[in-house]
């Protein structure tokens, strides 16, 4: 029989996660309230809430993923800031991150969601999000003072 042996666990929250592992979130945050996007795809997310993101591309930096994202996704150009909350582990394997950021240019426009909304803290429970994302936006109340 093989010894049993314990094999240390990289703590989750401060471990390297490789690039394609990591979907990265904007928390694009304007006058108090956050920029929530409401996913058209697929079927099996469509209709729930999440940030603008996407996944980190091969040699990407995640500021990078974030400001190619937010002009895919938003027409927009976005300066990425501090990270929010700790990652938080999908199904998947990946781990959502998400990062506050801040409009450089530009007027955000569903160019791939199915709506855009900007939620106050107080409203920040009156769209159904992701289960990943959930976590997340009960993080954000104090980065939504006006
Ligand atoms: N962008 C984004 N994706 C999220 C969030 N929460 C969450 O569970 N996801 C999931 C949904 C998808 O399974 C995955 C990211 O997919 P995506 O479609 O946004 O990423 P992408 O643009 O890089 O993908 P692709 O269509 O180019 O393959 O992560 C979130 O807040 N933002």
């Amino acid at each position: 029989m093989w010894p049993v042996t314990s094999i240390p666990q990289p703590d989750p929250d401060t471990a390297p996660v490789r690039g394609t592992g990591v979907i990265v979130g904007a928390a694009i945050v304007r006058a108090g309230r956050v920029l929530a996007a409401q996913r058209a795809t697929p079927a099996a997310a469509a209709g729930r809430w999440e940030f603008p993101g996407g996944k980190v591309e091969p040699g990407e930096s995640e500021h990078d993923a974030l400001v190619r994202e937010c002009e895919e996704e938003l027409g927009v150009r976005v300066a990425v800031l501090s990270r929010i909350g700790a990652d938080v582990p999908m199904v998947n394997g990946a781990v959502l991150r998400l990062y506050l950021a801040r409009l450089v240019e530009g007027e955000p426009r569903a160019l791939e969601h199915a709506e855009l909304r900007w939620l106050a803290a107080d409203g920040l429970d009156t769209v159904p999000w992701l289960p990943a994302d959930a976590p997340l936006a009960a993080a954000l109340p104090p980065y939504l003072v006006s």
